[in-house]
């Protein structure tokens, strides 16, 4: 694997509630994202994606903290950093985001030319002519002509304006760029299109990418390497062709008939059965093993840690069971033959 940019190492989140209590939103959560690297992460609604997101630019919500584990982006601990450390080193810098919505980034009543202004003034030694030029060259990267770049960003349609969040994000030239669910709130020939610029910015820009969604057809389209979440705890992670064509955690199985198929290209994830827990105390259990159909009593008597998958590090699945999956779910397995050819007719 190339040189890592960001590490999550066993790291656990929570956020504190009214009258003491707590929500466990991640437990001892491990990946990491190498050098030019596309990482999707997925999972059901709920299961933390957004909250890993949130700590890696200092954006969890103020009754949120990471409680122990190390994240660390290029080799640095930065999971103790203040708001102050965040923006001076890392946001935007760094890391850069690109939100659901634009209009939780963009001022809607200052030019867009101004706003690169306002950014290269906080962040760069740039004149105002150069942040003008460098916000224009990222127009074109975009797709939007360069004589936009004096409009306010409400003259824009929602497409252009996640466009212009894409190039505002390259801004700074980040070694990172967080996408949590980038086309969400946007048409299905919209997020083709958006999908497609953050696509082409593997082949031009120095730059890694998390991006974070509960369609799975985005990450086998996009991403090199994966990992599913379920309840607050890793499920699985290694490239994609690994997950897709050797699944070894029960819900990465089970989502089996929710593989992206190129010729259902909306697929969501498959709804399985049941609920994950309400994570009010720490899970010291699988907290998928209520709607696991392997599940053991040994399953509710600690958190599974990563074991390896076949020999190969890279794959990893967090359940006691997973060396014995692939004979235990070979009724659920004998689809994944369709998954390989549809990834082998796509990667071609
Ligand atoms: N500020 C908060 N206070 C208390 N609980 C929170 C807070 N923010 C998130 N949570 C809880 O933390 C858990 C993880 O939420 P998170 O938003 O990270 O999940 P997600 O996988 O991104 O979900 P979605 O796909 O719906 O956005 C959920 O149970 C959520 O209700």
């Amino acid at each position: 694997m190339s040189e890592p940019i960001l590490e999550f190492d066993d790291v656990s989140i929570k956020y504190r509630t009214r009258g003491g209590g707590a929500v466990h939103a991640v437990n001892e959560a491990s990946f990491t994202i190498g050098e030019h690297e596309y990482f999707g992460l997925v999972g059901e609604s709920g299961c933390g994606k957004s909250t890993i997101a949130d700590s890696v630019v200092g954006g969890l919500d103020e009754n949120g903290e990471v409680t122990s584990g190390a994240i660390r982006f290029k080799g640095t601990e930065i999971q103790d950093y203040s708001e102050k450390q965040f923006n001076k080193h890392i946001r935007w810098k760094e890391i850069a985001v690109i939100p659901q919505s634009s209009m939780n980034s963009l001022d809607p009543v200052m030019k867009l030319s101004d706003q690169a202004i306002e950014m290269a003034k906080y962040h760069t030694d740039l004149s105002k002519r150069e942040a003008v030029d460098r916000l224009r060259e990222l127009f074109g990267v975009v797709g939007i002509p360069e004589s936009r770049i004096h409009d306010y960003p409400h003259q824009f349609s929602g497409g252009m304006q996640q466009r212009t969040i894409i190039a505002f994000s390259l801004f700074l030239r980040p070694s990172l760029i967080i996408a949590d669910e980038p086309t969400t709130a946007l048409d299905v020939i919209m997020q083709d299109q958006i999908l497609d610029y953050i696509n082409a910015l593997k082949d031009d820009w120095d730059v890694s990418m998390l991006m974070i969604t509960h369609d799975i057809s985005i990450v086998f389209e996009n991403c090199d390497t994966m990992a599913v979440m379920h309840g607050g705890q890793m499920a699985e992670s290694g490239s994609v062709i690994d997950v897709f064509d050797r699944p070894r955690h029960p819900y990465s199985i089970l989502l089996q008939n929710a593989f992206p198929d190129i010729r259902y290209p909306d697929r969501e994830l498959a709804v399985i059965d049941g609920y994950p827990p309400q994570l009010t105390e720490r899970p010291d259990y699988c907290t998928f093993a209520d709607r696991c159909p392997w599940a053991t009593q040994e399953c509710y008597e600690g958190a599974p840690g990563p074991e390896t998958v076949d020999g190969n590090p890279a794959h990893r699945a967090w359940c006691i069971r997973a060396d014995e999956m692939e004979s235990l779910a070979e009724e659920h397995l004998t689809a994944s033959t369709q998954a390989t050819n549809i990834l082998e007719e796509t990667h071609e």
